[in-house]
């Protein structure tokens, strides 16, 4: 069995700059991925079948899943004979706006590059995993980026300043389709991408709190109020920056202090089934 992590994303900024006509919206991420992480195995098998088997009865395990898609897409591509059996074991909660899904395919398309001899290069697996998702791509690189176009095109940045990552979820899915689609463009209020990149590109953390910001939150706020008030919690219990991963419904709270966090975590936990406290995985403390 050949084991390969699949870590979850958070957006340090999400903007949409328009709708376009394949239905698509044209965005602008800054996204990094932090220390939550599933666990994807693959064995290969003879009779080219691809089964899938995960430890989240909410996850399906058929062509709906994305691990499925990825070595569906690889053997179709490539003329593969074989098959896999996929384990993942999940860690990142589902429908959440972590990418989850999005990572195991990009998991599975890493370790069947190994498994199968494929030789394909990181940029060659960040374009097929494009065609699954339009997250796959990032995920394929990791660390941290800017994606643009509707998210597949990934130009990597340098490692955030050093914090911890505190994350909430409560326990509603949220649909990224309906999202994108509730969003009305006369609304948006941009987040500053350019001054996110300055901020993580001169290890400013002030500035790098002062700058989050998603798009996406005032549609997902109003379909779920819930998100508002774990966010006015996040803040109350004492995080430097609170906002909301993705199309959602996670809550994520940026903290230096490590009192701090410990007050957070404790604190959300009185009201929500799902916290974490994590790190970023490029933070420049680990990069030391
Ligand atoms: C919002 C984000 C932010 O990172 O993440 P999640 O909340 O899903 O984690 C992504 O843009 C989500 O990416 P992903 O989940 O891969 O989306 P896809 O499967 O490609 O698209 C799902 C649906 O979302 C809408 N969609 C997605 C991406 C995009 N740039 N514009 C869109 O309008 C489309 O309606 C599409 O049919
Ligand atoms: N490997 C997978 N892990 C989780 N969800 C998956 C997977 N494959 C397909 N899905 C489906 O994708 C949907 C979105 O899942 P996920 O990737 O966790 O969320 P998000 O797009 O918000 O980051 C889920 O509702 C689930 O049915």
């Amino acid at each position: 069995m050949l084991y390969v992590k699949a870590p979850a994303k958070i957006n340090l900024t999400l903007d949409v700059l328009y709708k376009r006509p394949d239905g698509y919206h044209e965005v602008e991420m800054i996204m990094t991925t932090v220390d939550l992480a599933d666990r994807v195995g693959l064995r290969s098998r003879k009779d080219g079948l691809i089964k899938i088997h995960s430890t989240d009865r909410f996850v399906p395990d058929d062509q709906r899943n994305l691990a499925y898609q990825a070595a569906k897409l690889l053997k179709d591509t490539y003329n593969i004979d074989k098959g896999v059996s996929i384990t993942i074991d999940k860690h990142i909660p589902v429908a959440a706006g972590l990418a989850g899904g999005s990572s195991d395919a990009a998991a599975t398309l890493k370790g069947l590059n190994t498994l199968w001899n494929l030789n394909l290069s990181m940029d060659e697996i960040a374009e097929l995993g494009a065609k699954i998702g339009s997250d796959v791509s990032f995920c394929v690189y990791g660390g941290t980026a800017l994606a643009t176009g509707r998210g597949e095109r990934i130009q990597a940045i340098s490692a955030p300043p050093s914090c911890w990552v505190v994350l909430a979820k409560p326990t509603i899915g949220v649909s990224t389709a309906a999202v994108y689609g509730g969003l009305n463009m006369d609304d948006v209020v941009h987040p500053n991408t350019q001054q996110m990149i300055q901020a993580i590109e001169e290890d400013d953390y002030e500035l790098l709190c002062d700058t989050v910001g998603n798009v996406l939150e005032t549609v997902t706020l109003k379909l779920h109020p819930e998100v508002a008030v774990i966010k006015e919690q996040m803040k109350r219990f004492g995080a430097d920056a609170v906002l909301m991963s993705g199309s959602g419904p996670t809550v994520f709270g940026l903290v230096q202090n490590e009192a701090r966090v410990s007050r957070i975590y404790n604190g959300l936990r009185g009201f929500c089934d799902e916290v974490y406290a994590i790190r970023m995985l490029g933070d420049r403390d680990s990069l030391d």
